[in-house]
């Protein structure tokens, strides 16, 4: 098993004083290479458990397990090391730097990690993304779905294990969309990466291996 959570809850501060409980997930499982869509209503707790998953948030209580690593013993710096080796990110924003071409953005994904900077591979995965002829262009001289694409190519440059990607198809047209996905999934499967991928469109969600709920999978949307 590549992800195993078992008794996980993660609250949050209030503005108006008290706390929320987001996730109470008595377990989740994602197995090596799986693929697997996670969907549920808005505010439900998604983007906390990609975030959680990545080590980018620690949880209150509960265990999460990842490709042999318990991350709850895991310093913050642990968790960033960690990540670096270990998850591809695509966030929901992109979070590219502006500064930087999109070459250089694609080669930053392997700065962090274990793996060696291989200029190489980078431009391969801005060719895979159909961006060869953009390597030299900074974000703000690229379109919205070819930053996208960029994230991509960066997620997947440090080898990572898994791949969390927060609603890749939401900034693009149905056409578009479908190439992401297309993009993404082949990538993961030629690589052996594990995919999950928060979406709204059950038609995408449709595509993976398996599809998930988070109304099932985590009680605090339930209240049992
Ligand atoms: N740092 C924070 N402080 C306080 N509350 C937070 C914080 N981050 C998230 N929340 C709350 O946690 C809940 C879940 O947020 P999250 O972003 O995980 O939802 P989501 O399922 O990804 O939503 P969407 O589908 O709209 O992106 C929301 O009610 C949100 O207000």
């Amino acid at each position: 098993m590549l992800l195993e959570i078992r008794e996980l809850t993660k609250t949050f501060d209030q503005p108006g004083g008290g706390r929320l409980t987001v996730l109470d997930v008595p377990e989740f499982l994602i197995d090596d290479g799986q693929q697997m869509a996670l969907i549920g209503t808005s505010g439900g707790g998604k983007t906390t458990l990609l975030h959680l998953i990545a080590g980018l948030l620690a949880p209150d209580n509960g265990s999460i397990r990842l490709a042999g690593t318990e991350l709850t013993r895991l310093s913050e710096q642990g968790r960033d090391r960690f990540r670096a080796a270990t998850v591809g990110y695509v966030f929901q924003t992109f979070n590219l730097l502006p500064a930087f071409t999109a070459l250089e953005n694609v080669r930053l994904g392997m700065t962090f990690g274990p793996n060696r900077v291989d200029p190489k591979r980078a431009m391969d995965l801005l060719d895979k993304v159909g961006l060869a002829d953009r390597a030299g262009y900074r974000p703000g001289q690229l379109s919205v779905g070819q930053q996208q694409r960029v994230a991509i190519a960066r997620a997947l440059a440090g080898r990572p294990k898994i791949l969390l990607a927060d609603e890749p198809t939401a900034n693009v047209d149905p056409s578009s969309a479908q190439t992401v996905l297309d993009l993404i999934r082949g990538s993961c499967r030629d690589e052996g990466i594990a995919l999950l991928m928060v979406t709204h469109s059950m038609e995408i969600a449709a595509m993976t291996d398996t599809t998930v709920r988070l109304e099932d999978i985590n009680r605090a949307l339930t209240g049992v």
